[in-house]
């Protein structure tokens, strides 16, 4: 199949079919040896699609909602390469009108004019005439203004624009050292050698970053489990929890089990611990890493965390809530978020999230550790709950890194959106 149809493909499944761009991607990677330029293409056009249909709507009559998804996604496509990666010939409109005649044969022509005619007139066609500046904040970023008006509310707009500004940048990937098996200078040592360009995280101890990550996953020491790719704001959230030996622990919503095995490596295979998540689909994943890291002592559980189980009551001395947010702090690695929620999704969560954190606190022991984290900015997830917690009488908040919640932001920290708020239970 040519790049162009798997990229329109791809795309609409993302749009279309509420698919993840990372597993659009993975099942491409499958098929193909070298997928940089569909990845590009398939980031670039998600990540810009909001300013690509401004453009496109310049020049077409037919408004955008009435076109055929896949001629959209065609021009899409089309306006990206020429516009962004600077392929601007006439070889590149010939080929998508191609992939536009096996299609939708009777759009060939509006295809090609389009395209064309801004081949011809781009410096022009590519401004934002738009007066509103959320308007055209939201054209210039591919941002819905929703989440621009509820990033204003919930910080301020010096805080907004430098949020925008990063919204598609790519980081580099992190990682977390099993210390158990290998110290952090020795691993770094062999991924150095191995051609990785490493360096020392500036959030967690257990991290290292690494700029150019490809098969990264296919190294002999990931495979013997000497080091597992993480964001590194999730590692800390571990760090922070800090799980002792021969404790209960409770992983509310475990699912992949990225934490719960992090913890498992921390207490040693020493500690009874419990992995749970609703969506059963996602239990084997949680398994997998077990496995591959040869983790002991952790149980897998299915139930839904928002409802009470008795035999829990105040049984654990950690309970980590790791909650389904909004990742709002995760666009740059999965950008067809900005599109798929809303505020009334973010305010269902923000009282899931809640419901949860009532049920985690019921579970902890006297002196037991809750952490409530997100991987999402804004204040109904993040804020608010911190204050709801505060509010419970027997709920002490311990400070980390001397602050009582922490929000590291893509602009400033270099890492996810990120938010972790610790506390005791006296
Ligand atoms: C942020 S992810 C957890 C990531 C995980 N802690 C890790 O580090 O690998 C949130 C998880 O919550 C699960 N979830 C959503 N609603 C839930 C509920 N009501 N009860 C339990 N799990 C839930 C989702 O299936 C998802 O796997």
């Amino acid at each position: 199949m040519d790049d162009f149809k798997l990229i329109i493909d791809g795309l609409y499944e993302v749009f279309y079919e509420n698919k993840k761009s990372t597993d659009i991607l993975n099942k491409i990677a499958s098929k193909r040896e070298d997928i940089s330029y569909i990845t590009r293409s398939i980031y670039g056009v998600i990540e810009r699609k909001l300013y690509l249909d401004y453009i496109i709507s310049k020049l077409s009559k037919i408004k955008i909602k009435k076109l055929d998804k896949k001629v959209l996604l065609i021009l899409e496509v089309g306006i990206y390469n020429i516009h962004f990666l600077d392929r601007k010939n006439y070889a590149i409109v010939n080929e998508l009108v191609n992939v536009t005649k096996k299609e939708s044969n009777k759009s060939k022509g509006f295809v090609n004019a389009i395209l064309r005619s801004f081949i011809r007139d781009e410096e022009n066609l590519s401004k934002i005439n738009i007066k509103n500046e959320y308007e055209y904040l939201s054209i210039k970023y591919s941002c819905p203004i929703w989440i621009i008006e509820y990033l204003n509310l919930s910080y301020d707009e010096d805080f907004t624009k430098k949020f925008l500004l990063s919204l598609n940048d790519k980081r580099f990937i992190s990682i977390r050292v099993n210390n158990k098996k290998i110290s952090k200078d020795d691993l770094k040592k062999i991924l150095i050698k191995r051609g990785y360009k490493v360096s020392d995280s500036k959030i967690s101890k257990l991290s290292l970053r690494i700029t150019n990550p490809s098969k990264l996953a296919s190294t002999n020491e990931f495979k013997a489990g000497l080091f597992t790719i993480q964001s590194e704001a999730s590692i800390k959230v571990c760090e922070e929890l800090n799980p002792k030996e021969r404790s209960n622990i409770l992983d509310l919503c475990a699912a992949p089990g990225t934490k719960t095995s992090l913890i498992g490596e921390l207490v040693n295979n020493n500690a009874n611990i419990i992995a749970n998540d609703i969506s059963f689909n996602k239990l084997s994943k949680i398994n997998e890493n077990i496995e591959r890291l040869n983790l002991k002592n952790i149980e897998i559980t299915n139930f839904d965390a928002s409802e009470y189980i008795a035999e829990y009551k105040e049984k654990f001395d950690y309970v980590l809530c790791d909650l389904p947010c909004s990742g709002l702090g995760v666009m740059d690695r999965k950008p067809e978020i900005r599109y798929n929620r809303d505020m009334d999704g973010v305010k269902k969560l923000a009282s899931l999230q809640k419901r949860i954190l009532d049920r985690a606190f019921m579970y902890l022991k006297k002196g037991g550790i809750l952490l409530y984290s997100t991987c999402t900015l804004g204040m109904y997830e993040n804020l608010d709950n911190y204050i709801y917690l505060t509010k419970k009488k027997r709920l002490k908040n311990i400070a980390i890194d001397d602050k009582p919640y922490i929000e590291y932001t893509p602009f400033e920290d270099n890492t996810d959106g990120f938010f972790m708020t610790k506390f005791e239970k006296i």
